[in-house]
């Protein structure tokens, strides 16, 4: 039978994160008893607080992405989830243990693909890859893990040759040598081109359809959509939104556009929800999307009036996010 051990993967509760220190807010001692001197006051945290009192569980399986504003806490949280840092507040679960404290018994089931690999350029992927192998844990057959990232045929090229998709994809094996249970990446797919981006896209799908828990931060908000089962979007050290990518889309309007047709003002148009005009160009934000385009093209056919450039959308993951960061408009409780 499974606890919800098992299940959850990872358990964030309340955390926190502070930078600096913390320091007395007076100067006062007072005389203890055994004739020793302590502080009189409070301790006052000084400092930065990068992560400020976030929760969420990531299931086995599940691929969460964390999104964020930059300087939003993304790093901060993942490292204290890696056991890198120790947290100022609340708690973190990895596998079942705290990363930090159990470090050893964490680290060699999970895998880390680091934004830069930073390994010597002047070395073939092979070489690359034999070498961090003697650094893993029950690391997987070498060939093995060059064949899932589509490195095999490149196994005797120096890594300085390799191209930008290519190298983040050896950053990749080398986090999969030790068959991960789970999987951090970070930034998977910065810099590389659309074709690249796709195939790697692939690749973490496999990954999680194999059953590796993966946790991806990511700038690319389509590669979030694209990818997440779940995610959270932070923001100055606060969860702000978190659900499936439906569930933080679905409380955004949807969105109409369409050229106003020659001859036709803005007033003339039926639609019961306001429109903005720039120009000849119209926009309409409607939570009732369907409602109402059928009246806008009811009305067009009466008026027989071509729309231009008509283009009707749900609310994306981009406009949810991009609402969030201009002025945290629907922000959710953290
Ligand atoms: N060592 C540090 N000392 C003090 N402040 C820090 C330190 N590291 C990060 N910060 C601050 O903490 C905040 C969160 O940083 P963090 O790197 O976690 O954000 P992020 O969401 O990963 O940002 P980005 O997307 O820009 O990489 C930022 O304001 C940053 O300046």
């Amino acid at each position: 039978m499974h606890t919800d051990t098992d299940r959850q993967v990872i358990e964030v509760t309340a955390l926190r994160r502070r930078y600096g220190s913390f320091r007395s807010r007076t100067t006062k001692s007072a005389t203890t008893a055994n004739g020793t001197k302590r502080p009189i006051g409070t301790a006052t945290p000084t400092g930065f607080e990068a992560v400020r009192g976030i929760s969420f569980t990531v299931a086995r399986g599940e691929l969460f992405a964390l999104l964020g504003t930059n300087g939003a806490g993304k790093t901060s949280t993942v490292e204290l989830l890696e056991g890198l840092a120790a947290p100022s507040g609340g708690q973190v679960r990895v596998l079942g243990h705290d990363p930090y404290r159990d470090r050893a018994a964490v680290r060699p089931r999970i895998g880390v693909m680091l934004q830069e690999g930073g390994f010597p350029s002047d070395l073939t992927v092979l070489e690359t890859a034999r070498m961090w192998a003697g650094c893993t844990t029950g690391a997987r057959p070498v060939a093995e893990a060059l064949d899932m990232v589509g490195l095999t045929a490149r196994h005797q090229v120096r890594v300085k040759l390799l191209s930008g998709g290519e190298r983040r994809r050896l950053d990749l094996a080398l986090a999969l040598l030790g068959n991960p249970e789970l999987l951090f990446l970070d930034e998977p797919t910065t810099g590389l081109d659309a074709e690249v981006r796709r195939e790697t896209w692939e690749l973490v799908r496999r990954l999680r359809d194999q059953g590796t828990t993966i946790v991806l931060t990511t700038h690319y908000l389509d590669e979030a959509e694209a990818l997440a089962d779940r995610l959270a979007i932070m923001h100055r050290g606060r969860i702000v939104a978190s659900g499936t990518p439906a569930e933080v889309t679905a409380a955004r309007p949807a969105r109409i556009r369409f050229e106003l047709p020659p001859g036709v003002s803005p007033a003339e148009l039926p639609l019961s929800v306001p429109a903005a005009a720039t120009g000849r160009r119209v926009e309409v934000r409607t939570e009732r999307l369907q409602a109402a385009l059928t009246e806008l093209l009811l009305w067009a056919r009466d008026k027989q009036v071509e729309l231009v450039g008509l283009d009707a959308r749900s609310a994306s993951l981009e406009e949810a996010f991009l609402d969030i960061a201009a002025g945290e408009r629907g922000e959710l409780a953290a």
